[in-house]
């Protein structure tokens, strides 16, 4: 069967979720084309690379200062290729900090938002109002831009490339809206599944990132590990398919099979189950409403397996709780969660803050916003997005340094 080729525009290219996106491309041209490129700029090597290999006719940047760096690249990579003058073409550059956000509303039929954390808004909100069809990984962009964004889509323009979202759209095929019970997002529990809080005292980074199932970015990763990843999960949920919240429960699945599942009215669950790979959420949202035969491993139904389900800690684990109160108030407060999260996460990880400062320092922040006049309500603007996210991000910061740093 002959396919109409999606031509993609990959943010993130040079992240977990960018190279998968790209193993899977090169694995199906007759249903894909790259036409775009966007990086922060940390490894221009690779980006030069990319867009050799993929013939990308133009390439982000966000460091301005990597522009010069990838034109150098491009020539290396073209070298080593053995490609001679005439034989590749060097893409267009776009560098600065809305790089990515003129690409993503380049001609194209498909946007792959794959930056990490609240960095990638602008780009998605540009893809929405460019009309084209927004394949989200960049879960904070409509997680903080919350009705923002979602005033913004036209029904079906966001298809989920977050895993647990996949396999909700996936189970959601099984009824209708109106017989949908509950939505059921699992959790791997993380690195620290079994922990008390006082056991997670002195956590370092390196156990943070030792995920027990995935392999993905530093951010999402440390987000895995505090569980505050599950209660962006929760929020993402709300936002995509409008259950409310009372009605998304979180549940630990250590095995990482089961993506998610819906129950519905008449005791019916429906779960998606997999081995963890994302090139098959990754491959459905691209390929959205059509499966791409081939895009990850199948389980092996003929060896022995256990799965097993285990209720949330939620002493422990807080953040889910606090994240659902913070989507329920919504405005700002989501922007500021996950501003106050980035903040902390970055100090974690430089080794500058302890691992249960990162949600008390949250829980902190927002309780400060939630109090202040700058958390009133009506239609909310990408510049109070913005200012949440900055106002959360120094106060996260003042909290956490000059010796304020909470237990
Ligand atoms: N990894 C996974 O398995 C999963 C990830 N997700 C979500 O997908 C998103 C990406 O995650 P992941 O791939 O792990 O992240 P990574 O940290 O691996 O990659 C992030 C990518 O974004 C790029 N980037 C960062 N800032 C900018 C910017 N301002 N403009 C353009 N590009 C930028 C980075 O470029 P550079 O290399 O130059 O810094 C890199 O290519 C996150 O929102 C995450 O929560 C969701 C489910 C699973
Ligand atoms: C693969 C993916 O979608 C990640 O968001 C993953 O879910 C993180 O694992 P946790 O279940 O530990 O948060
Ligand atoms: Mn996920």
């Amino acid at each position: 069967m002959t396919h109409t080729v999606r031509d993609i525009i990959l943010l993130g290219s040079t992240g977990s979720i960018g190279t998968q996106t790209l193993d899977l491309v090169a694995r199906n041209p007759d249903r894909f084309r790259i036409v775009g490129l966007a990086a922060g700029g940390g490894n221009p090597e690779l980006l030069a690379e990319q867009a050799l290999a993929t013939g990308a006719r133009t390439v982000a940047v966000a460091k301005g200062s990597a522009a010069q760096d990838l034109n150098l690249a491009f020539y290396a990579s073209a070298k080593k290729r053995g490609y001679s003058a005439g034989e590749f073409q060097i893409p267009e550059i776009l560098a600065g900090p809305d790089a990515a956000t003129e690409l993503a509303a380049r001609a194209c039929d498909i946007v792959l938002n794959a930056i990490d954390g609240a960095a990638g808004l602008k780009a998605t909100l540009a893809a929405l109002d460019a009309g084209r069809t927004l394949a989200l990984a960049n879960k904070e962009s409509l997680i903080i831009g919350g009705d923002l964004v979602a005033r913004r889509a036209k029904p079906g323009q966001i298809v989920p490339v977050d895993s647990e979202h996949s396999a909700l759209a996936q189970a959601l095929r099984g009824g209708r809206a109106e017989e949908v019970e509950k939505l059921i997002v699992t959790a791997s529990g993380g690195p620290f599944r079994g922990r008390t809080r006082a056991e997670m005292a002195d956590v370092s980074p390196e156990q943070a990132m030792k995920h027990p199932t995935w392999t993905m970015g530093p951010l999402v990763t440390c987000n895995s590990s505090t569980l505050v990843n599950k209660g962006l999960e929760v929020i993402e949920a709300h936002l995509l398919f409008d259950v409310p919240f009372e009605r998304i429960e979180v549940v630990v699945h250590p095995q990482s099979i089961v993506h998610s599942m819906v129950q519905f009215v008449d005791g019916s669950t429906l779960a998606q189950a997999s081995p963890p790979d994302m090139r098959l959420p990754i491959a459905l949202a691209l390929g959205w409403p059509d499966r791409i035969p081939g895009a990850a491993p199948a389980i092996d139904w003929t060896k022995a397996s256990t799965w097993e389900f285990f209720p949330l800690d939620d002493e422990a684990f807080p953040s889910v709780r606090l994240a659902k109160q913070v989507g329920a108030t919504g405005g700002t407060a989501p922007a500021v969660f996950n501003g106050a999260n980035e903040e902390c996460v970055a100090a974690f990880l430089a080794g500058r803050l302890r691992f249960p400062a990162i949600v008390d320092t949250i829980e902190r922040v927002v309780a400060e916003h939630a109090g202040s006049a700058r958390s009133q309500g009506g239609d909310l603007t990408l510049e109070a997005v913005l200012e949440a996210d900055s106002w959360a991000r120094t106060r996260a910061r003042e909290l956490t340094t000059g010796g304020q740093t909470l237990s």
